[in-house]
């Protein structure tokens, strides 16, 4: 039997819920959200981002060479994200020279097993891990400010489309794999979506 990553939004509709829609994206688009846990978002949100971004370097090493133009672009647009992190932090007056909390920790662990996982199992998590975001902060529609270049950012068209490259890249070479990969994959987003539901509520517990 064949896997998708349709079917894995299908199957696990509750699960991914909780992964897109939460109290902290809520209270952003709403303007509610206290400024100690969007800052504690933004700076935990920056240091798992380098990380991903090495994960997406392993992607890239194991990648068949057809997969490279969609991961390249992954790359070129991870360069603009982390200096815009930067630039975020810096008006904020963030350190972003601050040690991780376990949330983040056990995400960054999880995504450095990843890399001793088979291809297939790493092209779906790289999509679960992206469509995460898309749907997260697109789901609420208009926010106030100052949170709507965070909702465009990630809710984009753009944005969109990237995601679905990512999702056609996943199922072409999930169609080819054994059924214990499929499970393997099936593990793999289940993971990611519960570590995204931890991350939102690990920010929305910073309130004083
Ligand atoms: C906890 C968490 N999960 C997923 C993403 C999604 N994401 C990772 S890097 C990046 C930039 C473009 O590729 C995006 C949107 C995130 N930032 N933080």
């Amino acid at each position: 039997m064949n896997l998708t990553c349709k079917q894995l939004l299908q199957n696990h509709t509750q699960t991914w819920h909780e992964a897109t829609v939460h109290t902290f994206i809520e209270q952003c688009k709403l303007g509610t959200i206290h400024p100690q846990q969007f800052n504690t978002w933004l700076v935990q949100d920056y240091l798992f981002v380098v990380d991903f971004t090495r994960m997406v370097g392993r992607v890239l090493a194991i990648a068949p060479p057809d997969h490279f133009d969609v991961i390249l672009a992954g790359l070129a647009a991870l360069k603009d994200e982390l200096n815009w992190f930067k630039e975020k932090a810096a008006q904020r007056e963030l350190n972003l020279d601050v040690a991780k909390q376990p949330t983040c920790i056990q995400y960054c662990e999880y995504m450095h097993t990843l890399a001793t996982m088979p291809y297939p199992v790493q092209a779906t998590a790289f999509w679960a891990i992206e469509l995460a975001y898309n749907q997260g902060w697109q789901l609420p529609g208009v926010m106030v400010e100052p949170y709507t270049e965070f909702a465009d950012r990630w809710g984009n068209a753009g944005f969109t489309e990237y995601v679905k490259l990512l999702e056609h890249q996943a199922d072409e070479v999930l169609q080819t794999a054994s059924e214990n990969v499929h499970q393997q994959a099936q593990e793999a987003f289940l993971r990611v979506a519960t570590f995204e539901k931890d991350f939102w509520q690990m920010a929305f517990n910073a309130a004083q």
